[in-house]
């Protein structure tokens, strides 16, 4: 008789209690429910306080199924190679079932977690059935493929099955037989797919996609003939409202989760202050701004994704020969994960078409004149072309593009790159600035030392909310234009300014002072806080170009504040504060809730860290943080970059008056 060992109270595992309550009544009326299952289904049962113990005592090399919670599956599974678990508990969970040669789910186990027969019968019918099945299988087909263990090999292909994207685009999928998850490159919603296993994380596994098996009745055909190949887009095979539904649920998830906000009953109190996302008019040749780098090594992937991810070669991720061009340059972008390979690409549709045409007549004559312009070479530190950037502006009278190409090298000599102005002078009336950036740092970055204007000004012009801004080369301005628009008038609105300038807004993070320029009529004063020197510089031009007096723009590092911060601007009304990527510093937030502003909006392009600044402003706690100073008003996400994993959100907070 196969052998049902049933884990009760008073393990050494404190989760792997069998009821919620975990007092002795519940436990012996659990233990009962098990009894009449296992007499129904004929299994042994045994009972103990120590799993270990039994295993050690009882097992003797037979087949055994433990009854625990998921945590003390973990622990099982690593000690014993020929043991069936099964959850049960307060936390049901997807159950895996181990013996010595396959793994199989138990349909159904999630289903309850109550002592009832009726609901836990078929999870156990679902066992005895599975106790029969290996010997069967590895009758019948001896050379099937499928998971050795639970927990999947670094290097093992194994069949996923999409359920979602995670934060940064990777697709959250279960291994089909066992329900380990796995976070999967390319990996789409919906799609079943056959992955490698790159890496092993404690209780989840980093793999990326070999083939898709089933294609999901959302994907598309991607455009770009980079797609597959290039990091940057990844989503560009999912159509664009299954995108925009999926980076919805993926804020909807951080905010109930790592905010702290409650989980979305359609009632309930995420679904309540989060609002639908914003989507993007235009999917493609939306940015306004991209850098691409030059490098000694090609990266050419030998498995290349057609439209719908189909791949054709499973020696992935790469060679780095190439048939075209000369291994020894590249002009493209960086290959994932891969600081010193380069990608050669021959056009991007993220941006505008003046800015394809300028990048590829930039990359026929750099490869034509490789010899000349060596690539710089991020190991050996030497060669001459290091980045290339292009932005587009438009023109303030006719609103027609305007073009600014960035050559970034590591050392200053025009001579050499002044045929290449000519040129494209000659063949692009759109290109009103040709800059040339040093950088003689080793870092990895088109940040430079001097800056020489080769052609026409320092600067590109655009207009945003009816004022005109200059861009430098290495000023912050958002990346896709029209949809800052969206955002800032967004930002104005959710303010909630009563428009009779009489109050003080206090601008955080403000780069060339965009947001705050764009509500100063409105306000009495707009204070402007900015770490990069020639940033603030743009702000106080555009505030000077646009006739705006009312706004002051000072350098300083908000992650540092020094005591007498508050000294520096009036009791503001409104904070608006628009952190990169890392999200806020713990003293900020300790600042801020000390200011106590009327409102606080939070933009945000990072999710993940907006729910954590959310959750201390909100529920204060760590490091002392005063609880109930804000209450959490809106959450509205929107979507600033279609195909890529980026999301924006504009957050509103409301002080809560003190009684
Ligand atoms: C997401 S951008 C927002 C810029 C601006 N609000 C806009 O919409 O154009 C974040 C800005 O924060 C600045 N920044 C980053 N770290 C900072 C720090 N520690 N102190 C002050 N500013 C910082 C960056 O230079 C950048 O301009």
């Amino acid at each position: 008789m196969a052998r049902l060992l049933l884990l009760v109270h008073g393990t050494p595992y404190p989760h792997a209690q069998l009821t919620s309550s975990g007092d002795r009544n519940s436990a012996l009326a659990t233990r009962d429910t098990l009894g009449r299952i296992s007499r129904q289904l004929q299994f042994e049962v045994s009972l103990s306080v120590s799993v270990i113990r039994i295993l050690q005592g009882t097992l003797a090399g037979r087949q055994a199924w433990v009854v625990c919670s998921k945590f003390a599956i973990m622990a099982l599974w690593r000690s014993f190679s020929s043991v069936c678990c099964t959850s049960f508990g307060s936390r049901p969970c997807v159950v895996p079932l181990h013996t010595r040669s396959r793994a199989f789910s138990v349909r159904n186990a999630t289903a309850s977690a109550s002592s009832d027969v009726d609901q836990l019968l078929p999870v156990f019918e679902d066992v005895k059935e599975n106790l029969q099945e290996p010997t069967r299988r590895s009758q019948s087909s001896p050379k099937e493929k499928g998971p050795s263990s639970y927990f999947p090999k670094k290097g093992q292909d194994i069949e996923l099955v999409c359920e979602s994207l995670a934060y940064k685009g990777n697709g959250v999928c279960k291994v089909v037989e066992t329900g380990f998850v796995v976070l999967c490159e390319r990996a789409l919603p919906g799609e079943r797919l056959l992955a490698r296993i790159v890496k092993k994380k404690r209780g989840f596994a980093e793999a990326y996609k070999l083939k898709t098996l089933s294609v999901h009745h959302n994907a598309v055909a991607a455009p770009c003939q980079h797609f597959g190949d290039c990091g940057g887009c990844k989503t560009q095979n999912l159509a664009y409202h299954a995108q925009l539904h999926e980076k919805e649920q993926q804020v909807h998830d951080l905010i109930a989760r790592t905010g702290r906000f409650g989980i979305s009953q359609p009632d309930g109190p995420t679904g309540s202050y989060l609002k639908p996302i914003v989507p993007c008019p235009m999917e493609f040749h939306y940015r306004n701004k991209m850098e691409f780098s030059f490098g000694t090594q090609q990266w050419v992937p030998a498995e290349s994704y057609s439209s719908v991810g189909q791949a054709n070669d499973e020696e992935y991720p790469e060679v780095t020969k190439s048939e075209s061009y000369s291994e020894d340059f590249a002009l493209g972008l960086h290959a994932p994960k891969r600081f010193d390979r380069i990608l050669p690409i021959n056009e991007c549709l993220l941006q505008h078409d003046v800015a394809n045409q300028i990048f590829k007549q930039v990359k026929a004559y750099c490869y034509a004149n490789s010899k000349k312009l060596p690539a710089y070479d991020v190991h050996t530190h030497k060669g001459f072309l290091r980045h290339l950037m292009i932005r587009t502006g438009s023109d303030l009278k006719t609103g027609g593009p305007q073009i600014m190409v960035n050559l970034v090298t590591s050392t200053f000599q025009p001579d050499l790159i002044q045929p290449l102005v000519t040129s494209l002078v000659d063949e692009f009336p759109q290109m009103v600035s040709f800059v040339n950036n040093v950088a003689t740092s080793v870092g990895n970055t088109s940040q430079s030392d001097e800056e020489h204007v080769l052609f026409g000004g320092r600067v590109i012009t655009e207009t945003l909310r009816g004022l005109q801004f200059e861009i430098s080369a290495n000023s912050f301005f958002q990346t896709n234009t029209s949809q800052a628009e969206v955002l800032y008038r967004m930002v104005e609105e959710q303010s909630s300014l009563k428009g009779d300038a009489s109050e003080i807004i206090l601008d955080l993070f403000c780069g060339t002072g965009t947001i705050g320029l764009s509500m100063a009529k409105k306000a009495k004063h707009v204070y402007g806080y900015e770490i990069v020197p020639e940033a603030v510089v743009d702000a106080r031009r555009n505030a000077e170009r646009n006739g705006i007096r009312n706004a002051t723009f000072i350098q300083s590092d908000l992650n540092k504040l020094i005591n007498d911060f508050h000294q520096d601007f009036p009791q503001p009304d409104i904070v608006i504060t628009d952190p990169n990527r890392p999200g806020m510093h713990l003293k900020l937030i300790k600042f801020l809730l000390n200011l106590r502003a009327r409102r606080i909006v939070y933009v945000s392009c990072n999710p993940s860290t907006c729910a954590r600044d959310l959750d201390l402003l909100c529920h204060g706690g760590e490091g002392g943080l005063e609880p109930q100073t804000y209450k959490l008003v809106s959450v509205q996400p929107v979507d600033m970059f279609p195909h890529t994993p980026h999301i924006e959100c504009v957050c509103v907070l409301d002080l809560i008056e003190r009684s």
